[in-house]
């Protein structure tokens, strides 16, 4: 769950921000610079006033990137007792050598590194921020009279930055003179907080004072955690396909949002000449919104269609796809993730093949029980269908998540398994391994050479092979692409078997690398349907109750991305060949077999 970070002067507006419900406050002097230092006196007055009551932050000031100058101001800083230190790594040669002498210091406080989008941020620092063990990273602006955060980082680089931090492990920011309009575009990435100081000010700037109002209006388009303080056990996402919508009022209809004549350079094409350059593709796009309100004010309101723009961005800057239609299923897939949009349409077209132009048109639509979609033009309701009373929303299922190893599939166990898990009492998803259908990948891309992208996308691919082979073993087991017909089936006491490719491949939270398994892919798919647990099921018994996940990764018992992957609050179980004869019992019984491994010790992806 992406968290708000809001930059205060001192006491008097960490007050306003601890009244809006900000989550991290930090204490910066905007008038000082992109990183204008607060006096130590000052931060501890706040930290003192704060007294625990949320996180609090520290800038050190645009310092020269001299060693010694910014180890001496982040002891400074950290004395004073603030949960993370931010500093400044600008442009410089020194860059490395500053980050190697923080490392005694990051041994013992958190430490964030913060780069500039309008400064060509080198994010090759962020292996050097992770080996010196900082506990963060994000991305602000040094000029805040030059453009946005994403004036300077377009979002089809925002994973290139978002996704690489996570997979090393660091909490991950960004800001930069961000705006309400911002926010809905950048929340698809996950990043872990969303950095504001202008826009809390309103219109005085951001070298005038915060206000109270400014700060719940970015406050209502970031969404927070539960009250219980942990990540929501419920995922909006599921209640959408129930037909439900966070803030949707069921008496309103839709709205149409369209995106017209988008052309883009895109590598696509399934034939030899279409490869190694791109082509002009035009995009139209419509997508159906469930309304909030029939008064729109401002961006709480609205859906903004450059979230699609940046959705298409980030699909095509992955690389070559083969099929138009492929692209158009990632696109719809893309913008039907967001719980309000309830039907999608999605033409491609390929503007340099045919005498005009050649592609697909495509409708997705989220299957919504118990809400019928807008019934005319106008967007009103049809009553008959108008969904339940919100108190009686119904209980949301959080389902145990199993990877089967592909791996299984050599061995006798693996009939066992399959007949167990289609006997379950428990809710379960089952996410198939690639097992000898990745290897086949890896030993492809020795001789044939392709790229890791490509490598991954037939990864995802290859674990599709062996989902068709654990669906033909029973009728209880059905496919699911996304996670309305995940919830679908779940609703109906069906398996659910999910075949990634259409939710993986164009998910900006997900690698193309070796590193993303179906072990991450579990962990990914159990953040996403706010699951109870997580059982990964291998051909190997070499791992023991005391083990924790980054023992188990150095083994290579799991892969490399899971461990930042595996949301916080999710169980997570391990079972080998030994288990698979009491399985179908124990899962019958709705318990879980194998032994149960510790929660991770690095700050774990938040669920949602
Ligand atoms: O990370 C927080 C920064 O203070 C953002 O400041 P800004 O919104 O004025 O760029």
């Amino acid at each position: 769950m992406t968290k708000m970070l809001g930059s205060v002067t001192g006491v008097d507006e960490a007050e306003i921000a601890l009244s809006g419900r900000v989550d991290i406050i930090d204490l910066k002097d905007p008038k000082a610079g992109a990183l204008g230092a607060v006096p130590t006196e000052i931060i501890g007055q706040a930290t003192s006033f704060i007294a625990g009551r949320a996180p609090v932050s520290a800038v050190c000031g645009d310092l020269p990137m001299e060693p010694e100058t910014i180890r001496a101001k982040a002891e400074e800083i950290a004395a004073t007792g603030v949960d993370y230190v931010k500093i400044g790594f600008f442009p410089s040669a020194n860059a490395v050598a500053c980050a190697e002498v923080l490392a005694p210091l990051a041994a013992r406080t958190k430490l964030i590194a913060v780069l500039f989008a309008d400064l060509a941020p080198d994010f090759e620092l962020l292996p050097i921020f992770a080996k010196h063990r900082f506990h963060g990273a994000m991305v602000d602006t040094a000029n805040k009279a030059n453009g946005r955060l994403l004036d300077h980082l377009p979002p089809e680089r925002i994973p290139g930055f978002v996704d690489r931090a996570k997979s090393l492990g660091l909490m991950v920011g960004l800001s930069g003179s961000l705006e309400a309009p911002d926010i809905p575009r950048l929340l698809p990435f996950a990043p872990d907080f969303l950095g504001f100081r202008g826009a809390l000010c309103g219109d005085a700037g951001r070298a005038g004072s915060i206000s109270a109002e400014a700060v719940s209006q970015i406050r209502e388009l970031v969404p927070q955690e539960s009250r219980a303080g942990g990540p929501s056990s419920v995922d909006y996402r599921l209640l959408a396909a129930r037909g439900y919508s966070p803030g949707t009022d069921p008496t309103l209809g839709t709205d149409k949002i369209f995106v017209r004549d988008f052309v883009l350079p895109v590598q696509i094409g399934a034939y030899s000449f279409e490869h190694g350059h791109t082509q002009k593709v035009r995009f139209d796009v419509t997508a159906d919104v469930l309304q909030v309100t029939d008064h729109p004010e401002d961006m709480r309101h609205v859906f903004s269609y450059d979230i699609i723009m940046d959705g298409i961005r980030t699909i095509v800057a992955r690389g070559h796809i083969q099929l138009s239609e492929a692209l158009a299923e990632q696109v719809a897939t893309y913008i039907l993730e967001n719980p309000r949009v309830v039907r999608v349409t999605v033409r491609v077209e390929k503007l340099e093949l045919g005498p005009g132009g050649v592609g697909v048109e495509i409708e997705r639509k989220r299957q919504a029980a118990g809400r019928g979609v807008a019934s005319g033009p106008t967007g009103r309701k049809d009553q008959s269908a108008v969904s339940q009373p919100r108190q009686q929303r119904p209980e949301v299922i959080r389902p145990t998540i199993v990877k089967l190893g592909g791996s299984t599939a050599r061995a006798a166990e693996m009939e066992n398994w399959i007949a167990a898990l289609a006997g379950s009492k428990l809710p379960i998803v089952i996410v198939p391994g690639g097992g000898q259908f990745a290897d086949q990948v890896r030993e492809s891309q020795i001789y044939m050479d392709f790229s890791d992208a490509a490598a991954h996308a037939m990864a995802i691919l290859a674990m599709e092979q062996f989902g068709q082979v654990i669906l033909d073993r029973h009728e209880r087991l059905v496919p699911a692409r996304s996670l309305d017909e995940m919830v679908r089936a779940l609703d109906e006491g069906k398996v659910p078997v999910w075949l990634p490719s259409s939710l993986a491949l164009p998910a900006p939270d997900i690698p193309a690398s070796w590193d993303m398994t179906s072990d991450s892919l579990a962990a990914w798919l159990a953040g996403k349907l706010g699951a109870k647990a997580l059982l990964l099921i291998k051909q190997t018994g070499a791992f023991f109750g005391s083990d924790t996940i980054d023992g188990l990764t150095a083994r290579g018992i799991v892969d490399a991305g899971f461990a930042a992957m595996l949301p916080n609050g999710v169980d997570f179980h391990l079972a080998g060949p030994k288990d698979a004869a009491e399985a179908g019992a124990l899962l019958a019984s709705g318990n879980l077999p194998g032994i149960a491994i510790a929660a991770p010790t690095r700050p774990a992806r938040k669920a949602g």
